[in-house]
């Protein structure tokens, strides 16, 4: 069984005389500072300058180069892109950090692949949220938390147990739960879940239902209420009570088709693909190819990123949206 901590495990005094510095203020960085802060962490932000510093100040941080932060702090979370993170360690992180400081990440990618490799004079953890950074900010706001991964991968001083947990009860994560994990797992699996379930394999499923209405004559409108609007209200009740309560709430009729109509469209062929991107990422195939990917100014990822935004299903949305109250803002 996997390890679970709640709120009672974790001690907030781990952390009280200990400097937070947040590396990064984009969608984790900015909501995890915010919760550490609320939490009653002593935390500051290191950036370059641009957007996200004039963001930090905004919000009241004291905010520094990332050279300048890391030399002030014994906890450092690196919450920079994945992409960058091994050229930054490597010029100002790594000159910077002092012995048994505590050197903590939200996603295993670049210690798994080996793109950063700490001294073992440090501790290196992850608290890894299993959600958006805005929603990690949100829930916590609402006095709620999204539940997180921990893992110790080095421990140099003996408590960096203690640290990932007393950081994950900071940014609200013991509120929900917290389980126990490596940073292999985590990054494995993380990168299996985003690649073919919640962001490949759902944007790939609406898109192929959106246009197969559209192709057979439907209005795109029509479309687009039916496969991607109505998307999140059934995804509610699935997160809220599992398959049984999303059954219990559809038609009889809706629950025929799904039983007997689902299974075709993800079929074996859809297994065996699942199976050939875990393998790519378990032997390296996938990080290597999306290091090299930014080593030549992204043309793949620029190229699908401009016909996703181009696709008609983006413009018929904006359209609806628009006119929906809930969603102006
Ligand atoms: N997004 C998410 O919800 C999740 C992310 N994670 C992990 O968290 C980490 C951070 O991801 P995410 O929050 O999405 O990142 P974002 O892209 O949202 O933010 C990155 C931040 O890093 C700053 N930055 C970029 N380059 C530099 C640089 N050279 N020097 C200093 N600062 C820099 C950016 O500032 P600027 O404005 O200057 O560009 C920005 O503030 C990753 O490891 C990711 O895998 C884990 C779980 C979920
Ligand atoms: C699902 C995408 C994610 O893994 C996340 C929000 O958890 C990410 O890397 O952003
Ligand atoms: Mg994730
Ligand atoms: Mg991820």
């Amino acid at each position: 069984m996997v390890q679970k901590y709640y709120e009672s495990d974790a001690d907030p005094r781990t952390l009280e005389d200990k400097t937070v510095a947040v590396i990064g203020y984009g969608s984790q960085g900015r909501g995890q500072a915010l919760n550490l802060r609320d939490s009653g962490c002593r935390v500051v932000i290191g950036l370059r300058p641009g957007g996200s510093w004039q963001k930090a100040s905004e919000d009241g941080f004291e905010v520094y180069s990332v050279a300048e932060a890391v030399k002030r702090a014994d906890v450092i979370q690196i919450l920079l892109p994945d992409e960058n993170q091994g050229a930054i360690y490597r010029a100002e992180i790594s000159p910077n950090i002092r012995e048994n400081a505590c050197l903590m990440f939200s996603h295993g990618f670049n210690i798994h692949y080996g793109q950063i490799v700490p001294p073992p004079t440090v501790d290196v953890v992850m608290v890894a949220p299993k959600g958006p950074g805005h929603m990690v900010r949100r829930t916590y706001e609402e006095g709620k938390g999204v539940p997180a991964l921990i893992a110790v991968h080095q421990d140099a001083t003996g408590g960096a147990h203690a640290i990932a947990l007393a950081y994950a009860r900071g940014i609200g994560a013991t509120r929900a739960v917290v389980l126990e994990t490596t940073f292999a797992e985590e990054t494995e699996t993380d990168l299996f879940g985003e690649q073919a379930v919640l962001c490949g394999g759902v944007t790939s499923l609406i898109k192929a239902g959106f246009e197969t209405l559209v192709d057979a004559g439907y209005a795109p409108e029509m479309a687009y209420l039916e496969v991607l609007h109505e998307m999140k209200l059934i995804v509610d009740l699935i997160y809220e009570g599992g398959f049984t309560q999303m059954r219990d709430s559809i038609s009889n009729t809706a629950q025929y088709g799904d039983l007997t109509r689902g299974p075709r469209v993800i079929g074996p062929e859809t297994y065996m693909a699942m199976q050939e991107i875990l393998e790519e990422i378990q032997n390296g195939k996938f990080a290597k190819e999306w290091m090299l990917e930014n080593m030549v100014n992204r043309p793949v990822f620029n190229a699908l990123t401009r016909a996703g935004e181009e696709h008609l299903i983006e413009q018929v949305g904006a359209e609806i949206r628009g006119f929906m109250p809930q969603f102006r803002k």
